[in-house]
């Protein structure tokens, strides 16, 4: 239940909660929730078990142990909101250090729905993604869009890396974002 801060410093201690009663009063009183999805993949069903953190990152509280045996990780910013896009470079810088090394990395610019009160470009994201190599999407919870298809592309890539064999095509998942992607209106026409 407890756990190590990240970057390494040790000494201070952080709750991981795993149930409401859990909780300390500074900290996120919502367990970190793990929830399985299932996506068919070229006819073959995958199941994904998914690990929110459940708002911990905002305390910076989300530790090693969450994600160092990830296969993949879901990154997301809210794109009406500054500070959670300049928190994408530590997370990367921390993930890069901790994660393992061959782990997927997605990043999700999320609340694409909202766009009278976007603060953070789209190209903002793609130029942060192509910085670090990773690919894109922005989405929307609410509306649904590009939610399955971040899902979808994971699961291709996970199968893909675990059945890669000389004669299969190579999968780049980057491409397949690109190519299947929904993009949000920018301009509301009268
Ligand atoms: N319009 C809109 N609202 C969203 C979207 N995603 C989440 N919200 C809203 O934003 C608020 C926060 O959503 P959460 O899912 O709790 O966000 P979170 O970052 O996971 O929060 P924690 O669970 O505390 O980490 C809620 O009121 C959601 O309904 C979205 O894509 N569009």
């Amino acid at each position: 239940k407890w756990a190590p801060a990240p970057s390494g410093k040790g000494e201070l201690l952080l709750p991981r909660p795993q149930a409401e009663g859990d909780c300390l009063t500074l900290l996120p009183c919502k367990p970190a929730g793990l929830f399985n999805k299932v996506v068919t993949v070229d006819g073959m069903r995958v199941k994904l078990q998914i690990w929110d953190t459940a708002g911990q990152e905002r305390f910076r509280s989300v530790t090693h142990a969450y994600y160092r045996d990830a296969q993949a990780l879901l990154l997301l910013y809210d794109i009406t909101n500054k500070a959670s896009f300049d928190n994408i470079r530590a997370w990367l810088t921390e993930i890069h250090e901790y994660a393992q090394r061959d782990v997927v990395i997605m990043l999700l610019g999320n609340k694409a729905d909202m766009s009278s009160e976007r603060v953070i470009r789209s190209e903002d994201g793609e130029t942060l993604a192509r910085e670090y190599g990773v690919p894109f999407l922005e989405t929307s919870a609410k509306t649904g869009m590009n939610v399955e298809l971040a899902f979808l592309a994971i699961a291709k890539e996970l199968k893909y890396r675990a059945g890669q064999s000389a004669d299969e095509p190579s999968f780049q998942i980057r491409d397949y974002v690109e190519s299947q992607k929904k993009r949000s209106s920018c301009c509301s026409f009268v």
